[in-house]
């Protein structure tokens, strides 16, 4: 697993939807070949979202041959409600940019059978070939999607019951009112999340400072379930300096010591391995190394 600290939001979001950026164009997709997208809502992606369109409004990104799906979404909600997920990725995300309305899937939390709702979004990933790449966030007690506490690790997309935590943070979403926030969601399960074939996980802000010290430091614990992520083969979060404030200072110093050596030797990438090795040693033993090198873009 790998942890990039940024300085605040702004930087967090940036760096982030640069990241996608490079991926969805390395994969070059197509028709037949697309690429899957995990998306989030909440407050924490829309710096990512807005950075996203910047992008797809400069050229540098299309999601033509991009699919999407959605990690949650409230039930009994109507879909047009302003605090819908619905309504928060097309007024965020999708209707700035190029993407084909049928590829867009997210969760109906109004669907007759909910248990059928699920199934079939399930089996709707698998139908294009499971997820590319899955962007979360996280709830201040660690949750990712609507996974709660105490969700199974190997669950899958279904009818969820909010914990009151999340019930009461969500509230500032809903004039403050706990009374107006859906009790029940549709999210996808951690082992949803787990399969994408790479896992993105934005943390800003020091109330989430527990939920990361607990998601990395200690160990996999479905009380933590963003936890999980330390058995991805190809985990990634970003996180602010405000959401570090709980880690060990050896923490913080390994993951920039490591984002360090990795900059430096992509920055000699074509000079071979060896030259990227040398350079790396001039690097730790020169003393015009900059400052601050810690926060040298990753890629
Ligand atoms: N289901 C969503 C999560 O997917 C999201 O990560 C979380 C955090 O929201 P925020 O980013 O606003 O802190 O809120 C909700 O619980």
């Amino acid at each position: 697993m790998r942890l990039i600290i940024r300085e605040d939001h702004t930087e967090v979001s940036d760096y982030i939807a640069n990241y996608i950026k490079e991926r969805i164009n390395q994969f070059k997709p197509t028709e037949e070949r697309p690429f899957v997208l995990g998306l989030p809502t909440g407050s924490s992606p829309i710096g990512v979202y807005k950075k996203m369109v910047e992008l797809y409004k400069a050229g540098d990104i299309s999601f033509k041959h991009v699919v999407t799906f959605n990690m949650d979404e409230y039930v009994g909600l109507p879909r047009d409600h302003p605090e819908s997920y619905h309504s928060f990725m097309w007024k965020n995300l999708f209707m700035h940019v190029d993407i084909k309305p049928e590829n867009v899937h997210i969760l109906n939390g109004n669907a007759p059978d909910l248990d059928e709702e699920c199934k079939k979004y399930e089996a709707d990933i698998a139908a294009v070939g499971g997820i590319e790449l899955f962007l979360g966030g996280i709830g201040p007690d660690g949750h990712i999607a609507f996974n709660e506490p105490g969700s199974s690790l190997t669950s899958r997309t279904r009818v969820k019951t909010l914990a009151y935590e999340t019930i009461i943070a969500n509230a500032r979403f809903f004039d403050g009112d706990v009374n107006k926030v859906p009790k029940l969601a549709l999210t996808v399960g951690v082992a949803t999340v787990m399969d994408a074939r790479e896992v993105v996980v934005i943390i800003t802000g020091a109330h989430k400072s527990i939920a990361l010290a607990k998601c990395i430091e200690d160990g996999v614990n479905h009380m933590w379930t963003v936890s999980s992520i330390q058995l991805h083969p190809k985990g990634l979060i970003v996180c602010d300096e405000d959401s570090t404030l709980e880690l060990h200072v050896k923490t913080v110093k390994y993951f920039k010591s490591i984002e360090h050596v990795h900059q430096v030797l992509i920055g000699t990438e074509n000079l071979g391995l060896q030259g990227g090795v040398k350079q790396l040693k001039n690097a730790a033993s020169s003393s015009s190394r900059p400052k601050t090198p810690m926060n040298a873009p990753h890629e």
